[in-house]
């Protein structure tokens, strides 16, 4: 729904940064390795001290690149395969440290066994929600969904959640549990989705197989 529906509005407020960026000759490619370098960082530094505020506002200035590089790209004419792949497997990789950070706090300092193992969740079957999408395209489906908590969702609900869980630090009472919330709302969320995209697979598989049996036929 994000992906539908913010993508206009942050594709309007980014363009002219992007532009700059090009007419500095940075490239795509580049936008693409930093952004997902600083948010690795971020995540991995502040997550697992718990220092959940300063993780969230740093890996949120480099998450946006994921939106500024492809948008950069298609300002210079340079859309390519090459980068599609790239942007997408280092999505996975960003996914990995955000949700991971979170893991190595819940199994450190943050001390919940229950909740290290939500977080791994929603690690994993991010990853999964995004494969069988990329697997199900692979195998020459149109996979014509989203579903119900898409990458963007993932992470806005996390994020924000985490930003002002964050300001449990600075004294404000029980604003701490909204990141468990979260948690559980996206560990949800994902399952659903990947068991959406499943199920869009297989019926568009029956229904290819239908229309190569009833060509048979004919
Ligand atoms: C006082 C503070 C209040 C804060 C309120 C926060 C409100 C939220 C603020 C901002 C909203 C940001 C919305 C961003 C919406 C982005 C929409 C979008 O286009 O997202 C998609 C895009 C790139 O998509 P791609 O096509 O490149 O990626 C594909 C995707 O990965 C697919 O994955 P799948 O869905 O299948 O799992 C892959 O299949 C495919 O391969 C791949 O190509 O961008 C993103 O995904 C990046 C999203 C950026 C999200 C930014 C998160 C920041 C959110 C909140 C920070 C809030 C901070 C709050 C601090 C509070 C402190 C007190
Ligand atoms: N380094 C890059 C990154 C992206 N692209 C192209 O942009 C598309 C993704 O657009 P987003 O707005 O979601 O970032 C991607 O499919 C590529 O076509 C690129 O060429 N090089
Ligand atoms: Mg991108
Ligand atoms: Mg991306």
């Amino acid at each position: 729904m994000l992906n539908k529906y913010a993508r206009a509005f942050f594709t309007r407020v980014l363009t002219p940064f992007a532009a700059m960026l090009l007419r500095w000759g940075v490239s795509p490619d580049a936008v693409t390795l930093i952004g997902t370098a600083g948010s690795v960082a971020g995540a991995l530094v502040f997550f697992p001290r718990g220092e959940f505020f300063w993780g969230v506002i740093t890996v949120t200035l480099f998450i946006f690149s994921d939106l500024v590089d492809g948008n950069m790209a298609r300002q210079a004419g340079r859309s390519s395969k090459w980068g599609a792949f790239l942007d997408s497997t280092l999505d996975r990789v960003a996914d990995a440290a955000i949700f991971g950070g979170l893991a190595m706090w819940y199994a450190g300092g943050g001390d919940n066994d229950l909740l290290c193992a939500v977080s791994v969740f929603c690690l994993a079957s991010g990853q999964v929600v995004s494969y069988t999408k990329a697997r199900g395209e692979a195998l020459g489906f149109p996979v014509n969904v989203s579903g119900l908590v898409e990458r963007a969702e993932r992470l806005v609900i996390s994020l924000t959640a985490a930003g002002f869980a964050g300001l449990h630090k600075f004294g404000v009472p029980y604003i701490e549990w909204l990141l468990p919330i979260a948690l559980w709302v996206v560990a949800a969320g994902s399952l659903v989705t990947v068991a959406q995209r499943m199920l869009t697979v297989r019926r568009e598989s029956a229904e290819l197989e239908a229309a190569g049996a009833a060509e048979g036929v004919k």
